[in-house]
């Protein structure tokens, strides 16, 4: 059977898209994992899957696969990717376009310049959102790691986040805290870890160890964790640049319960592809 793909990012994290709207595709975890091998597949971050709409209410429905081929929620970036996707693939002419994931619906607006602006609902930061074990909800948590104590925010932006300030995302130990929060026993499914460096109220550098695929070159919904539990913290204005590895998103969070965090960026095809499965 053949599929076409394409490959596409949002500043530097990486997708194959897949239309499941008009090709019979059946995905599974093996063959995420064998499509985001940078050796044996195509190579990437995420492998999203774009469907038709299980309800009325929205326009598509997307999966999303990290590459280590666990189905996951949420994804900044990939819902970008996706909506410029389905525009360039003739699949809808709308710009503004609604989208259900395993974490929630969400919608999109193409903009005129081409950059994406996305309304990723609400920060959500009792323990169960993520889930995380804690007593109580607090602002920030510690947890003993091998290395000594280490302070973070928690938050879901329909999939788990844990936010450490940092003075510099430079010399920040990414490598060996992420995973090792990721482990912790007290984050069942595990936990995306963010390294924010506070630069003003509203400029942050971000670094983001992802669950599933390792550190990226960005995080979508990462940076709006972020800018989320800067707010919270007292840390942060109400829009903030974000400076990640790959380049910049705008984040924009009001605050308070009812309010959903805004995400501008932009998306990029680099190819269109085949497979034969
Ligand atoms: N790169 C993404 C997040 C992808 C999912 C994440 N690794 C998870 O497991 O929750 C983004 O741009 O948000």
């Amino acid at each position: 059977m053949t599929v076409k793909f394409t490959k596409m990012h949002g500043l530097g994290n990486d997708f194959v898209v897949i239309d499941a709207v008009t090709q019979r595709v059946r995905m599974s975890p093996e063959l995420a994992r064998q499509l985001a091998d940078r050796h044996f597949g195509v190579g990437c971050d995420q492998v999203l899957v774009v469907e038709p709409p299980h309800s009325p209410e929205t326009d598509f429905c997307y999966r999303i696969f990290n590459a280590d081929g666990s189905e996951v929620e949420q994804c900044g970036n990939g819902a970008r990717c996706f909506a410029r996707f389905v525009r360039d693939h003739g699949l809808t002419m709308k710009r503004r376009i609604s989208v259900e994931t395993k974490g929630g619906a969400i919608t999109l607006r193409v903009e005129p310049d081409g950059q994406v602006t996305v309304n990723m609902g609400r920060p959500r930061f009792e323990p169960t959102a993520l889930p995380f074990q804690a007593d109580r909800a607090r602002k920030r948590y510690t947890l003993e790691l091998e290395d000594g104590p280490v302070s973070f925010a928690a938050v879901s932006m329909g999939n788990p986040h844990a936010v450490i300030r940092v003075d510099s995302v430079d010399s920040a130990p990414v490598a060996r805290l992420g995973p090792a929060l990721q482990a912790h026993p007290a984050f069942p499914k595990s936990v995306n870890v963010g390294f924010m460096e506070v630069v003003r109220r509203d400029h942050i550098r971000l670094r983001v160890f992802e669950r599933g695929a390792g550190e990226t070159l960005a995080c979508g919904t990462g940076a709006c964790a972020a800018v989320a539990a800067g707010r919270q913290l007292g840390w942060l204005a109400e829009r903030v640049r974000v400076d990640l590895p790959g380049g910049r998103l705008s984040i924009r969070w009001q605050g308070g319960r009812k309010h959903p965090v805004w995400m501008t960026g932009p998306a990029t095809r680099v190819f269109e592809g085949q497979l034969e499965l």
